[in-house]
Parts: structure tokens; C-alpha cells; sequence
């Protein structure tokens, strides 16, 4: 009897979990390449303070609020410049009776509590600016209304507190998250190394040559490894004829190397299903699930490592992945589980009887049209938008019926 979809994924997780489990973690800066979509590893506290420390929200004036109390269009305030403060400066005072040009980001001068934009004086530009160190400065600026406290400061700290946590252990770091993280003086994260993936195709169709001579390209491979590497994963590719033996060999050689091993293609009834012929022997399990398409599966360890062997047809290997694989993956990645949304069914939809079946589908005039279940079709799995699933029990579904679907290809 076959297997049921259920039982075969809690199988795989199982498997899985002890791998996954294992994982270490690795320092990278926070400049990395291959920083975005990993997942810290640990607490990230902030080593430094959002914003660093108080300082100017625009190029104007630093003052003293009580200062500039009395002042209007009738009764202007007149006071004489103190040094100017840019961006990158060393704190200055501010000296009673004085105002200081600020400009955006510089910190603000001790003894200022506002800042009045440059536009917002009666002059409307800076005049001769002089910074400290560089002489004595002269010149005045012009205010006509009061500036109270705080206005156009940016405090110290008002973000994020030095120690706050940044971002929690097991957290995914998005461009912003890396953003916050070296505001924070973060330069090196710990996250989660990457899985380190072996994807093994088999079948002398793959091994070069023509159509003519009964030789095909292999999407397996680019196609599972594009999938997993969008995952996070860490791919190498391997593409063996059909040789259990060299096949055998060469995956218990590769199992040291890796956390995971996925072989793809010579599993189900053939005279050649060179991966069951290689593993079952070495303790392997196959067996039929009651899927389509994804029917053919098996699993085994190698030296602790655990493999996972998907069917040779590419639609099929596909959603082997997705269905087996893909949450462990998702879990890893600290990404979300896709969510379904509901779609009337554009025609009647027919599904094999005792099958779970896995339909690729169009999203049109917001209606769902089921394709094709050949698991030959890989065009149609690349233009699809959706995945469609029939449970087992289901064997005809009317037009105009409000189903589940899952985007895909997004
Ligand atoms: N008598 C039976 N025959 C088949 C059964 C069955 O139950 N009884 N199941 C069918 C189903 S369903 C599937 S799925 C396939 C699975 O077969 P294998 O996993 O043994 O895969 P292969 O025979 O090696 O290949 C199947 C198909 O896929 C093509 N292929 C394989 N690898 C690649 C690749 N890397 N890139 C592109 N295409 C690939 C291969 O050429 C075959 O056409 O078995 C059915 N048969
Ligand atoms: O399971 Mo096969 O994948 O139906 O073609």
C-alpha cells in the first residue's frame, strides 16, 4: 500500500531534524555580500546608541530657546555667530549670548537646546563661517520667532538604547535589519552557516550528446539547485550515469562533505533505477506515495548524512523539494509558510482516485485554471502562478468551485 503524503513528510522531517540541528554558526561583517537572508545566529545587541548621540535634524542655528523667546517680525533677535559645527566635528559650546551654525548630523554644541533652519532666518543663507581652530568668528543672524526646545534635535539614543537588542537569535536579516545593525557599531554578526546541499542527478540521457541519440539537457539540476540556493542553501551539482555501483561510491565519498544529499531520477520501476539499486542495500527505504505527481520517493543515510532521493521527472523533482524539503528549508531561512488564497476554478478539474494531487495552475481574470498534470512539463511549471492541491478523495471538482492556491514562480 502506499504511503500517504503525510507520512512520507513526517518521515523526511524527522530525518531531517537531526541535520539541521548540527548546524554551526559562522562570523560574517555585516559588509559581507552574503550577509542578506541569513539568520543570526544570536542576540544582536545595539554596541552603540540610535542616533550615536544629539545632533542637528537640518543646516541651520544650534541656540537657547530662552534666547530667542521675545523674538518677531516687529522685535527681530540679533545674535553674533560662534563657531560653526559640521557633520564629523568634535563637540563645541555654545557661549551664551551666541548662535552656532549647525549643519545636518553635526552634534548638537553643549549649551544649545534648538535649532533654527538657516531658511527660517531673516537672512535665509549662511554668511562667513568660520569652524574651531580656524580664528575667530565674526557676523550675526537674524531671528524673528522663538525656537522652542528640542525643535530639529535628534537625541541621543532615541531609536535604539546602547544594549537594546538590535535583532532576536534566529532572526532573518533583511537590508534594513543590516542597516540597523551598523547604525548600531555592529561590524561582524554570528549567524547560522549555510546547508550545505549535494544535488545528484543520474541517467545516462544526461551525459552529453544529442537528441537524436536519446540524450537530453539535465534541468534537474540547475532547477533544484536555483531552488535551494534561493532557500539559503549552499549547492554543488553532480551528474552520475547509470552505474549503482560508481553511484554508491560516490555518494558515501560526498556524505562527509555535506548536510544533506539529494538525488534525483532512477527510483521507481525501471531495469535501471540505478539510485535505489546503490542505496537500498546501504539501508535505504523506498516506496510509493500516494502523490502525483512526487509518487516514487525514497530516503537513506549515509554516515549520519541524510538523503533524500526524488523522481527523475523534473515537475515531479520539483515539488518533491517543495513539498518535503521546502518547510525544513523555509524553518532555516526564518522565512514565512506560503499562505493560501481563495480562487473559483475556471473549469471542471478531474484528480486520480487515492492520490493527493498537486496541479500547476494560471491565475486569469481572477479565476484559477488548472494545467496539464504531466510531470514531463517543465515550461508549464516554469509559467505557472500557482500550485493547485487535490486531496485524497477528491476526484472531480465543478467549475465556479472557490479552492485553495498557492502562488509560486513570484
Ligand atoms: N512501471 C512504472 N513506471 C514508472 C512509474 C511506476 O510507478 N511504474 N512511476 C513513474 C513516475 S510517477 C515517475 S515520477 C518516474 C520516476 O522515475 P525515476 O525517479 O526512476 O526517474 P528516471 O526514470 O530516472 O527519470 C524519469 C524521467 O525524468 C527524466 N529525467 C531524469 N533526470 C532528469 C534530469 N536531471 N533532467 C531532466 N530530466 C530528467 C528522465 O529522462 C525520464 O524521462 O517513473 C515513472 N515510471
Ligand atoms: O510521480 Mo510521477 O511524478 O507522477 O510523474
Amino acid at each position: 500500500m502506499a504511503c500517504t503524503l503525510d507520512g512520507h513528510r513526517a518521515e523526511i522531517a524527522a530525518l531531517l531534524v537531526p541535520a539541521i540541528a548540527a548546524l554551526g554558526s559562522e562570523t560574517l561583517s555585516v559588509e559581507a555580500a552574503d550577509l542578506p537572508g541569513r539568520v543570526a545566529a544570536a542576540q544582536l545587541p545595539a554596541l552603540l546608541p540610535i542616533p550615536a548621540f544629539t545632533n542637528s535634524q537640518m543646516d541651520g542655528y544650534a541656540a537657547r530657546s530662552a534666547e530667542l523667546s521675545g523674538a518677531s517680525n516687529e522685535h527681530p533677535v540679533v545674535l553674533p555667530l560662534g563657531f560653526t559645527a559640521a557633520a564629523g566635528d568634535r563637540q563645541i559650546e555654545l557661549l551664551p549670548g551666541t548662535v552656532s551654525p549647525v549643519m545636518t548630523g553635526a552634534v548638537i554644541p553643549a549649551g544649545a537646546d534648538t535649532v533654527v533652519p538657516v531658511e527660517a532666518t531673516s537672512d535665509g543663507v549662511f554668511g562667513q563661517l568660520v569652524r574651531a581652530g580656524e580664528g575667530g568668528p565674526t557676523g550675526s543672524a537674524t531671528f524673528t520667532a522663538p525656537s522652542e526646545p528640542g525643535r530639529f534635535i535628534r537625541p541621543v539614543g532615541q531609536d535604539l538604547q546602547a544594549g537594546a537588542l538590535v535583532a532576536e537569535a534566529g532572526a532573518r536579516l533583511t537590508p534594513t535589519l543590516i542597516g540597523a545593525l551598523a547604525a548600531s557599531g555592529v561590524r561582524e554578526v554570528a549567524v547560522r552557516r549555510k546547508l550545505r546541499v549535494l544535488v545528484c542527478t543520474t541517467g545516462n540521457e544526461l551525459m552529453g550528446g544529442t537528441a537524436q541519440a536519446g540524450r537530453i539537457p539535465d534541468s534537474n539540476s540547475p532547477m533544484l539547485a536555483a531552488a535551494l540556493r534561493g532557500y539559503g542553501a549552499q549547492v554543488d551539482t553532480l551528474r552520475l550515469p547509470d552505474d549503482a555501483q560508481a553511484l554508491g561510491l560516490a555518494l558515501e565519498a560526498q556524505a562527509r562533505q555535506v548536510d544533506l544529499i539529494l538525488t534525483v531520477g532512477g527510483i521507481s520501476a525501471g531495469a535501471y533505477e540505478v539510485v535505489r539499486e546503490a542505496l537500498a542495500p546501504r539501508g535505504g527505504s523506498f516506496h510509493h506515495v500516494a502523490l502525483q505527481p512526487g509518487g516514487p520517493q525514497g530516503f537513506a543515510q549515509l554516515d549520519g548524512t541524510p538523503v533524500l532521493c526524488f523522481p527523475g521527472n523534473p515537475v515531479s523533482a520539483l515539488l518533491s523539494l517543495e513539498l518535503f524539503l521546502a518547510p525544513a528549508l523555509r524553518q532555516l531561512a526564518a522565512l514565512p509558510e506560503p499562505v493560501p488564497e481563495p480562487y473559483e476554478l475556471a473549469a471542471e478539474v478531474h484528480s486520480p482516485a487515492g492520490k493527493h494531487q498537486v496541479r500547476r495552475a494560471l491565475l486569469e481574470q481572477g479565476k484559477v485554471r488548472v494545467l496539464d498534470p504531466g510531470s514531463h512539463l517543465v515550461h508549464d511549471l516554469a509559467r505557472a502562478d500557482a500550485l493547485v492541491h487535490i486531496p485524497v478523495g477528491v476526484e472531480q471538482l465543478a467549475a465556479g468551485t472557490t479552492i485553495d492556491v498557492w502562488r509560486m514562480n513570484v
